[in-house]
């Protein structure tokens, strides 16, 4: 993580809502991370998709105590993250402001009843896909999150692609697609980010999703930093 310029992060996430962050994670650690999956006891629940019309494929929840590597991916992204989740909050007339460290942001999830680690690992096979939504598990939302591709795209999977739709008023979607390769992250907005008009900020309302896995298997790490109800 120390590698990565948070500076020029913050400055890509204020215009577009999304950032990558190329080779975030060492093929290795994908790899470990990947081969986690099957490892039951470390997580708190299995979501398959197709039953609650999510999309098609399934995921895992963490269950504390994270992998390593999980938190220590939450504790160091989060504070220049939180410069710049307060500074939206600012250009959006938003009175909350998000503390400086993810132990302290963690505190206030849980004072909210939100005491359920969030990461995930998602598992997709071939015509699998993920709808597109907003990961939101109680009144207690930090505004950007983190993907990480576990898996090599054109070795293991064709499509498959992560994507983005951006809702803004009075006008139509705009969809982004956003290129990874395995151990690449990408840092997006969970549900709306300020646009700089004419007028001052304006809202404008995200969601993400994956389009189809045409064929093999992709597997992807989702870390967000608000804990769930
Ligand atoms: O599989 C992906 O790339 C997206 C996963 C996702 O929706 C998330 O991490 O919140
Ligand atoms: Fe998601």
């Amino acid at each position: 993580m120390n590698r990565v310029d948070w500076r020029a992060l913050q400055g890509e996430l204020d215009a577009d809502g999304v950032a990558r962050i190329p080779a975030l994670l060492d093929a290795a650690s994908c790899e470990t991370l990947r081969r986690l999956y099957a490892d039951t006891g470390r997580f708190r629940s299995r979501v398959i998709m197709q039953r609650h019309h999510y999309g098609r494929g399934e995921y895992r929840y963490f269950d504390d105590p994270l992998p390593d590597v999980v938190q220590a991916l939450r504790e160091a992204a989060y504070p220049p993250l939180a410069m710049v989740a307060n500074a939206w909050a600012v250009a959006l007339g938003e009175s909350h402001r998000y503390p400086p460290t993810h132990a302290d942001y963690i505190e206030r999830c849980r004072a909210a009843g939100q005491t359920r680690p969030t990461p995930l690992l998602l598992r997709y096979g071939a015509g699998d896909y993920n709808c597109l939504h907003q990961d939101l598990y109680g009144e207690q939302v930090f505004p950007l999150q983190i993907v990480i591709l576990l898996s090599e795209p054109g070795r293991d999977f064709e499509g498959g692609e992560f994507v983005l739709v951006e809702q803004r008023p009075r006008m139509q979607s705009r969809v982004r697609v956003v290129r990874l390769q395995q151990g690449d992250a990408a840092v997006f907005a969970v549900n709306r980010r300020p646009v700089a008009g004419a007028r001052g900020a304006y809202r404008v309302a995200m969601r993400h999703g994956v389009s189809r896995i045409e064929s093999g298997e992709r597997f992807a790490l989702g870390v967000i930093f608000h804990d769930a109800a």
